[in-house]
């Protein structure tokens, strides 16, 4: 169903601090269903490989290392309009900037360290979806 999945990942540090439920809890009032979920922990060159993209920016060797520094649950979720409705409900990178009552204003500390990850389009979603799980984890 193209359009209708996204891709999400609860950054370690939310992990840490015990907010796993109250995040999920949000995802679930935002209107998104739950697909596939799963608790694991990346190594700083799998956490290097999802973050390609970002290889030349300053802070990816920060960025790699507090992506592995600690469990993180990754997540496919679904409902219509699924990568714009998701990154409206987490709100901006920065904190400072996120909306009220976006999962960011509520649960990130910094632009680095802001709770959640969502796919920036339906192709980049389905390439980090296929970076957890396989086709039978999907429900
Ligand atoms: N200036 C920065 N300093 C430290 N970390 C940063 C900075 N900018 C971005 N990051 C980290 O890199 C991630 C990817 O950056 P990007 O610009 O793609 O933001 P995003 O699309 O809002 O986030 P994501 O891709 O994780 O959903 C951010 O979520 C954040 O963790």
């Amino acid at each position: 169903m193209a359009g209708n999945r996204t891709f999400s990942m609860i950054k370690p540090h939310a992990v840490a601090d015990n907010h796993i439920g109250g995040i999920l809890k949000l995802m679930e009032e935002g209107g998104f269903r739950i697909v596939a979920m799963k608790k694991t922990q990346l190594s700083a060159q799998q956490a290097g490989k999802f973050y390609e993209v970002h290889s030349e920016r300053p802070f990816y060797g920060e960025l790699c290392e507090m992506m592995s520094a600690g469990p993180i649950v990754a997540l496919i979720l679904e409902k219509e309009n699924a990568v714009a409705d998701f990154r409206k409900l987490i709100g901006a990178t920065d904190p400072a900037e996120a909306e009220p009552g976006t999962i960011r204003s509520i649960y990130a500390k910094s632009k680095g360290e802001n709770a959640v990850h969502g796919s920036d389009s339906d192709e980049n979603a389905a390439i980090e979806s296929a970076f957890f799980f396989s086709g039978f984890e999907r429900y």
